[in-house]
């Protein structure tokens, strides 16, 4: 069992001129064994986090972390980190056979010798609920929620020791989400994977996540365990998330696949100053100009609890609106964070 870790995690694109910090100082930890839901609107650079983790995105400040060791220092030829894509199409080869697929992630001494690399991928098929023998079959004769089967059996082909999953029932039908996510955790747990899972649909992640993280234009503004969390969302933005997502008592396959919240989304290109939520802040500077402070200082975040912690000035104030004290006097990091503990 792994942990991974993100430590105060930048990533830039672009040149100094031109460019975007997608992602801009995230300090977030996927304690081992456990799974992380990670939610935000579009373009608050979750895939960009995701793909940070695995070489893909150019990790411009901070470190990505495997039990302490960072990933650019791991020896060449392990892959302990496996990405699961929201495309099936984009990690399998259409003219590969689905059998030939997962063999050519296998590790190469299995690779190399036939009879036990027939037998890894039969038992991979079988793992992710596919008949042993459908191996010679080419993806597009395959539906989509079979091709996402065969995606997380090519990541698992790799003997992972952590899955980051981004967005990998976006593009199924609402009819064979549930039974993805329901594989999903049962290999999670039957395999003691650790788990960072993407997605924008809060009720998904509710579903699958031992702990929740909010990103927003880049920085996570809030993290806690999942249930205390969505039950008590302290940061506006992820109240305005849980407002908008369908309750708890709604089916699940009822559930919209939409964004979580409507609003304009913040421009990373021109992130605002202080917090970036104030411009569509409810408690903040808009509804009390006396909140001034949102609109210079970078808020830490604070500590309703060790475990629960939001990135406001007023996290308080979000159910108590007459607060008048911030909570930026108290600033800590997050769990996870330089030896915090989520436990
Ligand atoms: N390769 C790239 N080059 C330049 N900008 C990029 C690149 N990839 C992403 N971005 C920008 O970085 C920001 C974060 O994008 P990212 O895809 O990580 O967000 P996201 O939260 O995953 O959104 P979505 O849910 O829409 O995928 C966006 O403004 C996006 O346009």
């Amino acid at each position: 069992m792994t942990e991974l870790a993100f430590e105060d995690v930048q990533v830039r694109y672009g040149t100094h001129r031109s460019g975007l910090t997608a992602v801009d100082g995230v300090d977030l930890r996927v304690p081992s064994g456990s799974v992380v839901g990670l939610v935000g609107e579009s373009g608050s650079g979750k895939s960009t986090l995701a793909r940070a983790a695995v070489g893909l995105a150019p990790v411009t400040g901070g470190r990505v972390l495997l039990d302490g060791t960072d990933v650019r220092r791991l020896p060449r030829g392990r892959r302990p980190i496996q990405l699961v894509f929201q495309d099936p199409y984009s990690s399998l080869d259409p003219r590969m056979t689905v059998g030939e697929s997962i063999a050519e992630a296998l590790p190469r001494e299995v690779f190399r010798r036939r009879p036990a690399r027939r037998g890894e991928v039969a038992r991979l098929l079988e793992l992710v609920g596919l008949d042993a023998g459908r191996s010679g079959v080419l993806p597009g004769e395959l539906s989509g929620g079979q091709r996402q089967r065969i995606a997380l059996a090519r990541a698992l082909a790799a003997r992972p020791e952590v899955v980051i999953a981004d967005e990998i029932t976006s593009a199924l039908d609402v009819s064979v989400q549930g039974s993805v996510l329901n594989l999903v955790r049962e290999l999670q747990r039957e395999l003691g994977l650790t788990m960072l899972f993407i997605s924008h649909n809060l009720a998904v992640v509710r579903y699958v996540s031992d702990y929740v993280a909010v990103l927003y234009l880049g920085r996570i503004v809030e993290m806690g365990p999942a249930e205390r969390l969505l039950a008590d969302p302290q940061h506006p933005y992820t109240r305005e998330l849980v407002d908008a997502a369908p309750s708890a008592h709604r089916s699940l396959l009822a559930a919209p696949d939409s964004p979580v919240a409507d609003a304009e989304p913040g421009d990373p290109h021109r992130p605002p100053a202080g917090c970036r939520f104030h411009p569509r802040c409810p408690v903040g500077p808009l509804v009390d100009p006396g909140r001034s402070i949102c609109t210079t200082v970078d808020p830490a975040t604070v500590a309703p609890s060790r475990e629960h912690r939001a990135a406001c000035h007023f996290a308080a104030a979000v159910e108590h609106t007459d607060s008048p004290v911030p909570n930026s006097v108290v600033r800590t990091g997050f769990p996870g964070a330089r030896g915090d503990t989520l436990e």
